[in-house]
Formats: structure tokens, C-alpha cells, sequence
């Protein structure tokens, strides 16, 4: 049975209280500003009976109008306090952010399969879904504060006619029960507006990262259609999305204005008894204007609930292993502690790693590494062979950490390992995938990605044998290697990316079929020069006879398990 989530109201309110004392500063100023209504229509009362030769409670018509500027000056200054809510509101929206994050992170991100759908459509959920909650929270603050000047405008009516404040009050209640029938059609059609735009995100990401093969394939009239048809099916959502609210506040508005009406019906035979006066008129008018607004408001929390609700369904679908109470977690928004140096060297440089029975299966498909031991030494070059889909990246990218692993230990020069991830990281280790990704910066950028070292450069970028290719380049380090390196050969790019991985000066450098768009002399001096060092330990997955030749070890896998032996050449 699947555990029941936590409901919106709940997680709405778990959030709102992780900042307590800016909550209750808003909170302060939203009753401010309402109570100086409640006070604003009582004025009005006071000045219209002096007015009109009666009594008023202590002042003279001057000075109520005195008071009154005061009063509203004082309300106008509450509202100001924006600034404040801002800062709460950014607060709350970046621990949203931040728990999704790190959700993700901890999952392995996209490279493990962990998000619902594509990239850009998750990136539609850390955007929209999250000020959809958030949304429900400032609503839900706002709301209080004017049920508040609710309760007081409606006592002081009571107490002067309470058959016309029961006639300003029906067509009120009418109105929330509406709102109420229809606020489950306002989250089918927010539901729907949100999975048609998260599917044209969705495109639009895949498509500028596959603009090559669409080019090459000249689909290129074809994925428009397809973004024509899903952003067709968003603008309809879209449209039904806003219409539903839309209606709703239009009824709404038709409400308020048949309450004024019966007001005013009701107002003429009782101000000719003579037990209406023009300043309980004013009173009246004052309040009811201010109130006929609280039914659209209560709608919007209602309706916004209903978003709020899909919202969290929707960024808990960002949580692989989470519950959606992990959305609302509190933790610091910045680390108070400056995170660990990265070149920190410890615990003493690399003479061997072991790594005993690691498991990582992926979960979308049950595939993965089983059981798997091995044991690297520094000096070494092991090599991963086996057919497509073995299980080679998985094994090199659950033993760096990069996939939550389910089983498996790891040791370093005998010394186990707790957290992979965060362990196995340069200046102790450096990986570069299958298809490297480069910045659209100079090539200087690329390499030092930060790092103030430059001094080895020219030693790095030889020993990744791209060195000739540096001096063709008139630029040299300058050179801009266009959008992702577009202006790089394949072969090329693998090189700048190992050369990037050399500058961290690595332990263990690990690399997923680098060579794969090298010719065979290039391959020979990469291992060449790349073997010259007896205090690195190399791990690289290949399938190409060359590589394999140069191997001190070779573990062939096969539908995810071990076989280790020194094999010469590929199966
Ligand atoms: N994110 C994922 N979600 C689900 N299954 C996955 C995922 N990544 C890989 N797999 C599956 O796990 C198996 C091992 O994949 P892996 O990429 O490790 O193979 P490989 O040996 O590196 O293949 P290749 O030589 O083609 O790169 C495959 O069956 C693959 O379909």
C-alpha cells in the first residue's frame, strides 16, 4: 500500500514556518493594514454623523479627518512592507529549490535516469510548480489578515442592522460555495496546462541538444510540426487553464455587485424610519466595499490549493527516493562552512583501490553491475571490456559515486570508504564520460575550469597528445572552440577533455572509451605519454585491441558481472 502524502495545507505549512519571525513580521503588517480598515470605515461613519449634525465619538469634524489621514497613511506605509514579504518569499522559494536539488544530486541526476521526463520539462517544475506552492503560502497569509478585518467590519455591522449585513453577507457565501464546487475542474485544467507546457520545454531541450542529428537527418520540418502540435495543445490548456479562473472572478464580481444593490435597496425604507443613518451608510458602504473583495480572495486560496496540490505531486516526482515531507525539509540555504578544499590531499597518495561486490542497478530498467570486484594499483592501466550494454559506465560511474549504488565497499590503500562521491574527486581522482561536453569558452577555460594552475598546462595538454593540434591553432589557448566545441574534431574534443582531467593531477584517472574517435597512432602515444607516471592508477573502458594490448588488467563484463583475466585481444 502506498503511504498516504502529507496533505498541502501541511507541507504549506511546514514551509511557511521556516522563516518564523519573518512570518509573523508579515503577518504583523497584513493585520496592520487590515485593522486600520475596520478603523478607516468606523471614521467614515464618525465624520458622516458630525456631518449631518450628530453626535461623534470625542472629535470634531477636523479632527476625524485628521485622524482619518493618519489612519491611512499608516495603512498606505503597511502595504509598503512588501519589501519585507519579498525577502521572506525568495527565502522560502530557495529552500524549495534547494531540496529538489539536492534530491537530485544525491539520485545521480539525469545521468541516472531520476527525472520524471526530459531536462527541460524538470526545469519547468524547479520554475512554475514551485511558485504555484509558494503561491498558496503568501495567499494563505494574505487571506488571514483579511478574514481578520473580516470579523471585525462585521461585528461593528451586526451591532448597527444585522438584516443588512446579512444581506451584504448571502450573495458572499454564495460565492465560496461556487468556488468550492468548482475548484477540482481548476486543478484537472491547471494539471493539464502544466503537463502541455512541461512537454514543449521538454522538446525545446532535446532539440537544441540534438540539433546535429536533426540536421543530418533533415528532420527538421518534422520536430516542428511536432513543437506546432504540442504548442497548439498548450495554448488550448492554457486558455481552458485561465478561462476556468477567469469565469470564477467574473461571477465573482457579478456577486459583489448584487450585494451593493441589496444594500442600497435595504438602505432607503430603513434610512426613512430613521434607524439607517447617512453615516451608517457610509459604514456600510465603506465595509462592503472592502469585503465584497474577501470571496475572490477566498476563491483564489481555494483554487490556488488546488494548484499547490499538483504542484507538490509534481516536484515529488522530483524526489526518487524522497516523500514529499523532503520538499519542505529546513536546512540553511548556505553552507556555513565553506565547502572542503578539492585539492585537499589525503589520505596519502594512491598505491591501490579495491573495490569488493559492487552492485548498481538502474531502476527504470533492472539493468546494471552485479557483485563486481576489482583492484586498481597505482602505475597500472585496467581496461573494462565487454559487449554494448555490459554495464561498463554503470561500473565505472557507480564505483566514482555518480550512481546510488545498492551494495559494495571501497578501499583506499586498505582505508575504507564511506562517501564515494564526495571522496573520489580530484586532485584523488578524474572522469571523463563517453561524450565529453565542453564550454562555449576559449580552450584556457575549458582545461582550467576555475583552477588557478596553469603553470602545467603545456605539460598536461601534451601528455593528452594534443599538443601539435595546440600549435596548429593560431589562437592557441585563446582559440574559441564554439558552442559545446563545435569547432573541435570528436577526436580532439576526447583529448581536451583528458588533458582537463590531467590538470587536476589524478590518483585514479578514469576514462569511459576515450579513444573511440582517435586513429590508431594517436591512441598509441596517448597511452604512451599517458603511462609514463608509477603513481597513477588507470581505469579505461574499451573495446579497442590497442588499448586493450597496453592493458596490465583486463575485466571483461558481461550482462553486468566480472570476468577478470588478462585477455590480449577483444572478443
Ligand atoms: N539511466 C538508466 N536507466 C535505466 N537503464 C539504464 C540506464 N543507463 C543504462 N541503463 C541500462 O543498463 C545497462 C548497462 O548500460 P551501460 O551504459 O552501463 O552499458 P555499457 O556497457 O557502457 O554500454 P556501451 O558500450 O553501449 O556504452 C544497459 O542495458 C542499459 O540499457
Amino acid at each position: 500500500m502506498t503511504e498516504r502524502r502529507p496533505s498541502t495545507w501541511r507541507l504549506a505549512g511546514r514551509l511557511a514556518w521556516y522563516r518564523p519571525g519573518l512570518l509573523l513580521l508579515s503577518l504583523v503588517f497584513f493585520v496592520a493594514a487590515s485593522s486600520s480598515m475596520v478603523l478607516i470605515g468606523w471614521l467614515l461613519q464618525q465624520i458622516f454623523t458630525t456631518l449631518g449634525g450628530g453626535a461623534a465619538a470625542g472629535f470634531d469634524g477636523l479632527g476625524l479627518i485628521a485622524v482619518l489621514a493618519a489612519v491611512e497613511v499608516t495603512r498606505i506605509a503597511a502595504s509598503w512592507a512588501g519589501v519585507l514579504r519579498t525577502l521572506y518569499w525568495e527565502r522560502l522559494r530557495g529552500l524549495l529549490r534547494l531540496n529538489l536539488l539536492r534530491a537530485q544530486l544525491a539520485s545521480g541526476g539525469p545521468g541516472a535516469g531520476s527525472l520524471p521526463s526530459s531536462t527541460g520539462e524538470a526545469v519547468s517544475r524547479f520554475r512554475d510548480d514551485v511558485d504555484d506552492f509558494l503561491y498558496l503560502c503568501e495567499m494563505t497569509v494574505f487571506v488571514a489578515g483579511e478574514l481578520l478585518f473580516a470579523v471585525g467590519a462585521i461585528t461593528i455591522m451586526l451591532s448597527i442592522d444585522p438584516l443588512m449585513t446579512i444581506a451584504v453577507l448571502l450573495p458572499l457565501a454564495a460565492m465560496v460555495f461556487t468556488t468550492r464546487s468548482v475548484s477540482n475542474r481548476i486543478r484537472d485544467r491547471r494539471v493539464a496546462y502544466r503537463r502541455a507546457s512541461g512537454a514543449v520545454a521538454g522538446l525545446l531541450g532535446e532539440m537544441f541538444g540534438a540539433v546535429l542529428a536533426v540536421k543530418t537527418a533533415q528532420a527538421g520540418g518534422g520536430i516542428l510540426g511536432r513543437l506546432a502540435e504540442l504548442n497548439e495543445r498548450r495554448s488550448r490548456a492554457g486558455l481552458r487553464d485561465q478561462l476556468a479562473t477567469d469565469l470564477l472572478d467574473t461571477f465573482n464580481r457579478l456577486t459583489v455587485d448584487l450585494s451593493v444593490g441589496l444594500v442600497l435597496l435595504l438602505a432607503v425604507p430603513a434610512m426613512h424610519s430613521g434607524r439607517f443613518t447617512v453615516g451608517d451608510l457610509a459604514l456600510f458602504a465603506g465595509y462592503a466595499a472592502a469585503l465584497v473583495a474577501m470571496p475572490r480572495y477566498v476563491g483564489r486560496l481555494i483554487a490556488g490549493h488546488r494548484r499547490a496540490g499538483v504542484a507538490v505531486d509534481r516536484m515529488t516526482a522530483l524526489l526518487p527516493a524522497g516523500s514529499p515531507a523532503a520538499l519542505v525539509t529546513h536546512r540553511p540555504l548556505f553552507d556555513a562552512e565553506p565547502p572542503p578544499a578539492p585539492y585537499l590531499r589525503a589520505p596519502g597518495p594512491l598505491r591501490s583501490l579495491q573495490v569488493r561486490g559492487l552492485t548498481a542497478v538502474h531502476p527504470g530498467s533492472g539493468r546494471g553491475v552485479h557483485d563486481v570486484d576489482l583492484t586498481l594499483t597505482a602505475g597500472t592501466l585496467t581496461v573494462i571490456t565487454g559487449p554494448a550494454g555490459a554495464g561498463k559506465t554503470t561500473l565505472l560511474r557507480a564505483l566514482l559515486g555518480l550512481l546510488p549504488g545498492q551494495a559494495g565497499e571501497l578501499f583506499w590503500n586498505g582505508e575504507p570508504v564511506a562517501d564515494r562521491a564526495a571522496f573520489l574527486v580530484p586532485p584523488r581522482s578524474a572522469y571523463v564520460p563517453q561524450v565529453p561536453r565542453l564550454f562555449s569558452e576559449p580552450l584556457r577555460d575549458n582545461l582550467l575550469l576555475g583552477s588557478e594552475d596553469a603553470a602545467g598546462l603545456d605539460g598536461v595538454v601534451r601528455s593528452a597528445v594534443f599538443d601539435d593540434d595546440l600549435a596548429a591553432m593560431p589562437d592557441g589557448l585563446d582559440t574559441a572552440v564554439g558552442t559545446r566545441g563545435v569547432r573541435l574534431s570528436g577526436g580532439q574534443v576526447q583529448r581536451v577533455a583528458i588533458a582537463r582531467a590531467l590538470v587536476r593531477r589524478p590518483d585514479l584517472l578514469v576514462l569511459d572509451d576515450v579513444s573511440s574517435a582517435m586513429d590508431v597512432h594517436t591512441e598509441r602515444q596517448l597511452w604512451d605519454r599517458l603511462l609514463t607516471r608509477s603513481d597513477r592508477a588507470l581505469l579505461v573502458v574499451s573495446n579497442r585491441p590497442a588499448t586493450i594490448a597496453r592493458a596490465d588488467q583486463v575485466v571483461r563484463l558481461d550482462h553486468g558481472r566480472a570476468h577478470p583475466g588478462r585477455e590480449r585481444l577483444a572478443a
